[in-house]
């Protein structure tokens, strides 16, 4: 199934290519960077462990809802038309915080902070913060339209194309049955992957591609490609990692397999026909075990987007000829 949110960097377009290549097998499926989960929602429920995250908790909360409160969520939505800018602009406030107030929080902060001393009260603040970043259905259902109106799902201006809202109920009742068994995490990679790493885990790692970090609400660093590389070198499960094709990334991958991938560049496709992004698949396993135990025929898949191969071999890296 479709996501129900477009998301910036979202894999629609490469999730075929990703299924491919994951490991055969795997006890935990684990999505490090959510986004809008296109990956997640486009294959069936894995029967072992499945971890959804991403650190941007407007995103996490919106999932927790979908999963969690379905009903409230929808119901919110459909008591919130929106189809003008002033409308936008109050929800992008709201958002922000600058026009939210939750008086239970604040009234729970400021007790915490009157009869505590530091940093027991530092501590208890920061489990009240936690808490209410999930299971705010207002602030899903605020997040949730400014996505699907504003351009390009940026999140920043006003895409003018009014719409029902309430067509795309459907999908948040399919997405409410796909999250059934999916655990929701905002956390930071870091944490999230020392938690859940096991011999059995599968981590499908999206993170900002680099030099484009800026497009995300979340700040990411071009030390945090560095501190991502770091924390996957030493795990005990498999990755794979996404990235836009450059050098950079491949010196900084040097040590593993590195595939090139080309998919259709969605924004620049309107502007010119068929124009193609490309991109790097890395892993720390054979990428190929899986396509090898599949009948020859499922080969016509690589004939989507596919330019050549870079095998690895422990270091050594070997640039074979375009797959025929
Ligand atoms: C390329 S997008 C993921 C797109 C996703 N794969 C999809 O198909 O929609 C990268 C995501 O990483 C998230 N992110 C940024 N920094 C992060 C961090 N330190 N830990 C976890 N997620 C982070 C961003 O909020 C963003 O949603």
């Amino acid at each position: 199934m479709n996501s129900i949110i477009s998301w910036v960097g979202g894999k629609k377009a490469l999730r075929d290519l990703i299924y491919l290549r994951m490991p055969k097998n795997y006890d935990r499926y684990i999505e490090v960077f959510g986004g809008g989960g296109w990956v997640l929602f486009g294959k069936p429920p894995d029967k072992c462990m499945e971890v959804y995250n991403d650190f941007n908790s407007n995103l996490a909360n919106l999932f927790y809802c979908v999963k969690e409160r379905p009903m409230a969520l929808l119901r919110e939505l459909s008591f919130l038309p929106l189809n003008s800018r002033d409308e936008f602009t109050t929800l992008r406030k709201f958002l922000a915080m600058e026009e939210f107030k939750s008086e239970h929080l604040a009234e729970e902060l400021e007790i915490a902070t009157h009869f505590l001393k530091e940093p027991e009260a530092a501590e208890i603040r920061d489990i009240l913060m936690e808490r209410a970043a999930v299971g705010d259905v207002k602030r899903a259902a605020a997040f949730y339209k400014i996505i699907r109106y504003s351009y390009g799902s940026g999140c920043t201006s006003y895409g003018c194309q009014p719409f029902d809202i309430r067509k795309t109920f459907t999908i948040i009742w399919e997405a409410n049955r796909r999250l059934k068994d999916t655990v929701i995490e905002n956390k930071d990679f870091e944490a999230l992957i020392r938690q859940y790493d096991r011999p059995n885990a599968f981590f499908y790692c999206d993170p900002p591609y680099f030099e484009t970090e800026g497009h995300y609400e979340v700040v990411f660093r071009k030390e945090d490609h560095v501190r991502l590389r770091d924390t996957l070198k030493g795990i005990q499960g498999k990755f794979m990692v996404s990235y836009n094709d450059c050098a950079y990334i491949r010196e900084l991958y040097q040590d593993f397999q590195i595939e090139a991938v080309t998919r259709i560049n969605n924004l620049a496709q309107r502007y010119d026909n068929g124009s193609e992004f490309p991109e790097v698949l890395i892993a720390n396993y054979d990428m190929e075990e899986r396509k090898k135990s599949m009948p020859m025929q499922m080969n016509l898949f690589e004939l989507y987007g596919e330019q050549k191969t870079v095998r690895w071999r422990g270091k050594e890296t070997e640039e074979e000829p375009q797959d025929t």
